[in-house]
């Protein structure tokens, strides 16, 4: 697969002769270019001092960071004033809140000491992963030292990224760690970590175990979306903090087009074998289940497509799955299938198709309601920071309407449309019109070429 959307091979080459042809094809579809700049008005100077604009330069410059985002220039000089304080902050998929969460911890460790200075905790392995790839960007010049801690042994380090499993047996015991210089506490993806059970009880050993450290941490946590439990599970372990919310409207991805299909399984079968024979893309398609996961793989493998899987809970080395989400960042392959283990946090700005092979759906007491979050965090892997993306949801044709029901309580949930497409055909032709405005950053990542 093409390393840039620059050169997105045969199909674009084609289109590319007839530009006024697609523009009139654009129009007609009634498409709306809409490019958001998520950067502050403010620079880096403005939000954090000259020195230690310095010290990240180089990081931030390598980042494309070359304004501070929206959510960065609110969160960053907060997070940093003193007297210390918590804070919840909530920002929209894709706007940057890795590097609002990773800047104050560079900053807040001190480098003359070894210690463990600062945990930052998310829910994957994927997502610890690229945080840390993040933080060694911004800190190249300044000598901390970072690692992820999983189920290895970890060296030691300043800052810690890591799952909160990783605590349950790090706290007590022979392989403990010692916590007692932590003064940041950040939590990615809050809203994931809070919602689980089991997670509560290990985060509440350890918030209780950084209670005698002088000086008292700082917990801050960031997350996209939100509910009243979470807020609840939030408030019992962390007790106070100030919070920065959003309307639900307001997590609308404007550049995301949203699309839906009636179709069974069969149809989803035809509709993949026809997208793949005319476009080789960066695609995530998502599913509720393992077991279709796998059933997409294999039908996708047996039409000679080049895609991987990579479904959590213990099925799959860390080696392999680390292999997988390594390849995909490097387009070694067309598309990505995935259960909800990578709905959350995965940054690949390439991607320019979500699919949805089935609705997301929770189970509450026995009964299957839709999973607003999860649509969400699923939709929001393509069209990051602004740009345009395409988000196509198949829905189920059942007797009882209870599929098409989900999708469009979606839809009120989220004050949003997701519009229908009638065929395979009329999609993969809204598809065509729309890629060269999908995902089209210049070198720097500063602009659009058209
Ligand atoms: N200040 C900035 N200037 C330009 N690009 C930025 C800036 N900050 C972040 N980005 C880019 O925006 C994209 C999304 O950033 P990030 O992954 O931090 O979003 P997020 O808010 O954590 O999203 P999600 O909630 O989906 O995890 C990344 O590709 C990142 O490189």
């Amino acid at each position: 697969m093409e390393a840039s959307k620059s050169n997105q091979g045969s199909a674009l080459e084609e289109e590319s002769k007839e530009p006024n042809q697609l523009i009139k094809g654009m129009r007609s579809l009634q498409f709306k270019k809409i490019v958001q700049d998520l950067h502050s008005k403010r620079s880096w100077k403005e939000i954090i001092s000259n020195d230690e604009e310095k010290k990240i330069k180089d990081g931030l410059h390598t980042l494309s960071y070359t304004k501070p985002s929206i959510i960065q220039a609110a969160a960053i000089p907060k997070i940093r004033a003193s007297p210390n304080e918590n804070f919840l902050f909530q920002s929209g998929n894709g706007s940057g809140k890795t590097g609002a969460f990773c800047v104050p911890a560079i900053f807040a460790v001190d480098p003359s000491s070894t210690d463990y200075q600062v945990i930052i905790l998310a829910n994957s392995r994927e997502l610890i992963r690229q945080i840390k790839q993040v933080l060694d960007v911004l800190s190249k010049n300044t000598g901390i030292k970072i690692e992820i801690g999983e189920d290895a042994e970890i060296k030691q380090c300043q800052i810690l990224v890591t799952t909160p499993n990783y605590f349950a047996n790090k706290l007590t015991g022979r392989t403990s760690i010692k916590l007692r210089a932590i003064k940041l506490v950040v939590f990615d993806e809050a809203d994931e970590i809070f919602k689980h059970q089991s997670n509560l009880e290990i985060l509440e050993v350890l918030v209780n175990y950084l209670k005698s450290n002088t000086p008292f941490p700082q917990y801050v946590l960031f997350l996209a979306t939100l509910d009243d439990e979470v807020i609840e599970n939030i408030k019992s372990i962390v007790t106070e903090f100030n919070s920065f919310k959003l309307k639900k409207e307001a997590l609308v991805l404007k550049g995301v087009c949203q699309y839906y299909l009636v179709a069974d399984i069969k149809k989803r079968r035809e509709f993949l074998q026809k997208y793949f024979d005319m476009f080789k893309q960066c695609a995530m398609i998502f599913t509720n289940q393992k077991k279709t996961a796998i059933f997409i793989q294999d039908a996708l493998k047996e039409l000679g497509n080049s895609t991987e899987m990579l479904i959590g809970g213990g099925t799959m080395s860390f080696q392999e799955r680390d292999r997988i989400i390594d390849g995909f960042r490097k387009q070694s392959f067309h598309a990505l299938i995935s259960t909800n283990v990578l709905a959350r946090g995965i940054d690949v700005p390439e991607v320019d198709i979500v699919i949805n092979f089935d609705i997301p759906v929770t189970s509450n007491e026995g009964y299957y309601e839709p999973d607003y979050a999860n649509y969400q965090h699923r939709i929001g892997r393509t069209g990051r920071f602004g740009t345009d993306g395409l988000a196509l949801t198949f829905v189920e044709n059942d007797n009882d309407g209870v599929n098409m029901g989900h999708l469009k309580s979606i839809e009120t949930h989220y004050g949003t449309e997701i519009k229908e497409v009638k065929s395979i055909e009329e999609f993969l032709e809204i598809y065509r019109a729309m890629r060269p405005y999908l995902f089209v950053y210049n070198d720097s990542k500063q602009g659009f070429d058209i």
